[in-house]
């Protein structure tokens, strides 16, 4: 039988709070381009995040990879990290960089691929609210 490939996916929530805010706009323009995301102290979510890994569907174990690995390293990559925090002033990643689902989606692309054999981290997708969802796929 040849070769099968397979996608597996691990779902993972988090809670954090954060301000859209840019450092390389005026204090109007921020206000006039994210509104009430923009609010001085900041607002907060439950992040839903699925992270799914493409790859051979081993013959011996039947795996893609094994689920437990994978929720291993979501731990280190999506958790300890952000679970809990303000994402602009305890994440040095957004630091100087506007802490929009776009920009957290590679947050946790950059961070997962460090983790994963390479070549099998497929996409990021976060449910930042019930309606707003983000897809980055490392391009
Ligand atoms: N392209 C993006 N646009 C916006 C982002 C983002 O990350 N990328 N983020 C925000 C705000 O942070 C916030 O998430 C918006 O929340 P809210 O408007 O409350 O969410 P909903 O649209 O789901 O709420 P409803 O008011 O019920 O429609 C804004 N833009
Ligand atoms: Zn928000």
């Amino acid at each position: 039988m040849s070769e099968r490939i397979g996608f597996i996916t691990r779902v993972q929530s988090f809670s954090a709070c954060h301000r859209l805010h840019s450092k390389s706009l005026s204090d109007e323009e921020n206000k006039r381009i994210f509104g009430k995301c923009n609010n001085p102290n900041g607002h907060g979510h439950n992040y839903t995040v699925e992270v799914t890994v493409r790859g051979k569907i081993d013959r011996n174990t039947g795996m893609v990879m094994n689920l437990t690995d994978l929720k291993e390293y979501i731990e280190e990559a999506i958790m300890k990290p952000l679970d809990h925090k303000n994402l602009d002033l305890d994440v040095p990643y957004f630091a100087d960089v506007v802490s929009t689902t776009e920009n957290l989606s590679v947050f946790i692309w950059d961070s997962m691929v460090k983790l994963l054999p390479p070549d099998s981290l497929y996409e990021i997708k976060i449910y930042e609210t019930d309606k707003n969802i983000v897809v980055y796929r490392g391009e």
